[in-house]
């Protein structure tokens, strides 16, 4: 018995020893495959006579560099640093170019593309994404030019890889694929394998190269194999593209993809000049939401190309029917539909035949309408990230633009129930609920201080927060702050539950003359502020998020506590009409037994 036990104990510790020694490998190979690719890029780098990146004139591709720019992409002059990312990737440098949307990130390989020998090979997200580019490539005479996915026919796939060879079935120039290519197709990688034993493999791009990383809003786990390449491809320049990540996302893309400490990485300041940012307070019911879109658009939008996003599927298909009966020429988006149904849409947009696609995150990507003059979110948007990227789909073409954002504080619940399962999801809704709730900081300052893009002005005096920055009012919210802790203590005490909605019609009795925005701002600062704190309930079809007190509570006690918020004294942030809130006070008493309404649950989507 004791001779079984000792041996059962050795086993383990065997085990134990050898899954360390596998963790050390694993390690150690990590550490190979860095110090081998800082190795080679050194030697590039120590090969590479100019670094002044933005030449054009100093390498021996820079003449034709530029006649190729003229010539086939028509382009006068280059934008910030297309050139500098144009010249590292021909030197065989790996880089990471970080720009706006719109800024002109597909041309820093198109470009160097059509001047190196063998193929480019793009990584994009998206089936979509390559036909368009494919679409927009050759409308410009540009030839070789593929793409490889899931739907290409077999013996289509067969005489790519046999141009990915040599020229001599068809030129290949540039072949886009999709990451699940190089995840998951080994006949794939062995082709790309022996293109690349023949020196035709000139250089790799991975578009959106921020969905690699898990602290990103885009995570894509296809992405995570990209990894491979540099590991199989030490010498072939690899060129990241995208127009969102941090400094902390950057350096994550770095390890997973192998990057060596010689990457290049290029960051574009993040601020669009050409956008208006306004923050629009949304009104409680849903018709005067819809009201007020409707004489927005009329107003200063009629006929013009714009984008709605909404959080939900049911949201966009409700929001365009409602504008569609309105007499908007508006049509809905999402992933739920065929993708015919999509695309339909999608061209009748692009041809002006449909003004507003009003869509939920799924019309992303990908979108390169230059004349799109506004983009509205009805619900705010799960982080900064998403905001920026959903919102520079406006004004591509440089022309002024407007963002606006429909904020009722409330949302945040609805979203919270959303994004829970995300890895930074809450902390990336609540920057997005500080973005929302701050009325004293020009909007373009915020979003460049979240991208770390030290902007010299602060006062871009067109947003909605420096155009009204002297109707600012800092009110003193202490008293109601301290009715919800005690609300929320005693519903504690008498195991009830509160959902944020139960709160504010709370708040509405006992304080009649406060206004409803007003209530629901305090509740969502009191929750960013550790006051309150969320707690979802989960049943197999929704979830309901209720408030407790949160980790904060207590320092309310303190007699320095201090609870100020800032709401406009009028303007753009319009207060709700003294008859709508009689309205909502008769639907009130209708629902005042109900423990949770609509607006409390989130429906699984
Ligand atoms: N230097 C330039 N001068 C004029 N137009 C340019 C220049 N560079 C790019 N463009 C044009 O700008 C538009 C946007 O370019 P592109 O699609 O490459 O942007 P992007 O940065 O990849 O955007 P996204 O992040 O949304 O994919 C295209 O129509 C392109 O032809």
């Amino acid at each position: 018995m004791e001779a079984l036990q000792e041996i059962q104990q050795e086993l383990s510790s065997i085990d134990v020893q050898v899954k360390n020694l596998l963790d050390r490998k694993e390690q150690l190979l990590q550490l190979q495959d860095q110090l081998q690719q800082e190795i080679v890029q050194q030697a590039k780098w120590s090969g590479t006579n100019c670094t002044d990146w933005s030449s054009d004139s100093n390498f021996t591709w820079s003449n034709q560099l530029l006649q190729i720019s003229r010539d086939t992409f028509g382009i006068e002059n280059f934008r910030q640093y297309q050139l500098e990312a144009m010249n590292v990737t021909l030197s065989e440098i790996d880089c990471i170019l970080i720009l706006p949307t719109g800024a002109g990130k597909s041309l820093c390989y198109q470009i160097p593309a059509l001047l190196s020998q063998g193929f480019t090979l793009v990584i994009s997200p998206l089936v979509s994404l390559m036909q368009d580019q494919i679409i927009s490539l050759k409308l410009k005479g540009v030839e070789g030019v593929e793409m490889l996915s899931a739907e290409t026919e077999p013996s289509h796939t067969k005489a790519v890889y046999q141009r990915m060879l040599s020229d001599n079935e068809g030129i290949l120039k540039i072949l886009f694929v999709t990451p699940e290519k190089i995840g998951k197709s080994k006949r794939f990688l062995s082709n790309l394998e022996k293109a690349n034993n023949c020196n035709r493999l000139a250089r790799i791009v991975v578009d959106e190269v921020h969905c690699t990383s898990q602290w990103g809003n885009d995570f894509r786990p296809d992405y995570k194999a990209l990894g491979v390449l540099k590991r199989q491809f030490p010498s072939v320049p690899l060129l990241g593209l995208t127009a969102t990540a941090s400094e902390a996302i950057t350096q994550d893309i770095k390890t997973i993809l192998s990057l060596s400490t010689c990457c290049m990485i290029f960051r574009g300041s993040m601020t669009r000049v050409n956008l208006i940012y306004e923050v629009r307070q949304k009104p409680s019911s849903h018709t005067d939401t819809i009201n007020d879109m409707v004489s927005l658009i009329n107003d200063k939008f009629r006929n013009q190309s714009g984008i709605i996003y909404c959080c939900t599927r049911k949201e966009s298909e409700t929001v365009a029917s409602d504008l569609v009966s309105k007499g908007i020429h508006a049509a809905f988006y999402h992933a739920d539909m065929e993708m015919s149904e999509r695309s339909s849409v999608h061209r009748h947009w692009i041809e002006n035949k449909v003004n507003v696609i009003v869509g939920t995150i799924a019309f992303g990507m990908g979108i390169d309408k230059p004349d799109v003059r506004f983009v509205i979110h009805h619900t705010i948007s799960k982080s900064i990230e998403n905001y920026y990227q959903e919102s520079g789909r406006a004004g591509r073409d440089g022309q002024l633009a407007r963002c606006i954002l429909y904020y009722r504080p409330l949302d945040a619940f609805k979203l919270s129930c959303m994004v829970f399962m995300e890895q930074t999801g809450q902390k990336n809704l609540y920057k997005m609920l500080q973005y929302c709730n701050n009325i004293k900081t020009c909007r373009r300052k915020l979003i460049a201080d979240h991208f770390v893009d030290n902007i010299a002005s602060c006062n871009c005096s067109i947003c909605d927060t420096c155009s009204n920055s002297s109707n600012v009012i800092s009110s003193d919210q202490n008293e109601i702050c301290h009715f919800i802790l005690r609300t929320i203590q005693q519903a504690t005490d008498g195991d009830v539950n509160l959902t944020p909605l139960k709160i504010v019609k709370n708040i509405q009795k006992h304080f009649s003359n406060l206004d409803i925005f007003m209530i629901e701002k305090v509740i969502v600062t009191m929750t960013l502020r550790g006051l309150l704190k969320e707690n979802l309930h989960f049943t197999p079809y929704s979830t309901i998020c209720y408030l407790i007190a949160g980790m904060k509570a207590s320092t309310s006690k303190q007699e320095n506590f201090k609870f100020v918020v800032d709401t406009f004294e009028n303007a753009s942030m319009k207060r709700q009409a003294p008859k709508e809130i009689a309205r909502s006070s008769s639907k009130k008493l209708k629902r005042q037994n109900a423990v949770v309404d609509d607006r409390d649950v989130v429906t699984i989507d």
